[in-house]
């Protein structure tokens, strides 16, 4: 297994004490297979994802990532793991201002070493992004920044990639194609996908789906 998540648990501190969130979530997810996260809004998908990205820690339970205890990792190792592993997209897109679009998209492959400007290249053209690769992500909307972020996870070739509804700000055509290039190059790089997404249409393109409720796996 690429990912194993073993009874989960993480409360938050509210008002009048800690607020469980996660109650005990299992999962496991082998190299080359997709998985959708779906539930209600605030059940607790984009925790999840922070716990297995190492940006945020469980309560208890053990998260493996490529054999890898993310739970027993500290700051350095966290960071290693998201330069090396793990590609994520999340709602904020974290762009570097001061580069442009092709930087930005070739930033990730650089830490981690694996800069390939064919693989590059081709991202850009497969989601939309050609015309811009010299324009700074201010010039460029809501939309393409997104899709920025995700050619910049892709291109690092990370053996798992976390997306937090990653074709939330696009149109329902350029979502449908950005979904299938993200689903493509997972199975083109043998990676896994574990993407939190509110649509039903898109979860049934993934390979299996798995509905948060109550702090479960439903
Ligand atoms: N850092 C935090 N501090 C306190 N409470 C938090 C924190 N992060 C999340 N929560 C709470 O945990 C619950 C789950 O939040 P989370 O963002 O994981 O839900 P979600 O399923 O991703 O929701 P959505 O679909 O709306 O994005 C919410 O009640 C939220 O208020």
């Amino acid at each position: 297994m690429l990912l194993e998540l073993r009874d989960i648990k993480k409360s938050f501190t509210g008002a009048e004490g800690p607020v469980p969130v996660l109650r005990g979530v299992d999962l496991a997810l082998g190299a080359g297979e997709s998985l959708a996260l779906t539930g209600e809004s605030g059940s607790g998908k984009s925790t999840l994802l922070h716990l297995v990205g190492g940006l945020d820690r469980p309560d208890s339970g053990r998260i493996t990532v490529a054999g890898e205890d993310v739970t027993a990792l500290d700051d350095r190792g966290r960071a290693a793991l998201r330069r090396g592993t793990v590609g994520v997209v999340f709602q904020q897109f974290n762009l570097i201002p001061s580069l442009d679009i092709a930087a930005n998209i070739a930033f990730q492959a650089r830490l981690a070493g694996r800069h390939d400007a064919a693989l590059a290249q081709d991202l850009a053209e497969r989601l939309g992004l050609a015309a811009h690769l010299s324009k700074y992500p201010e010039q460029l909307s809501g939309g393409q920044q997104q899709r920025t972020a995700i050619a910049r996870a892709l291109a690092a070739r990370p053996r798992l990639v976390l997306a937090d509804e990653p074709t939330g700000n696009l149109d329902e055509a350029t979502a449908e194609a950005v979904l299938g290039a993200m689903l493509e190059l997972v199975a083109e790089t043998g990676a896994a996908l574990l993407m939190v997404t509110h649509s039903a249409h898109h979860a049934a393109r993934m390979g299996r789906r798995l509905h948060l409720r109550a702090g479960r796996i439903a």
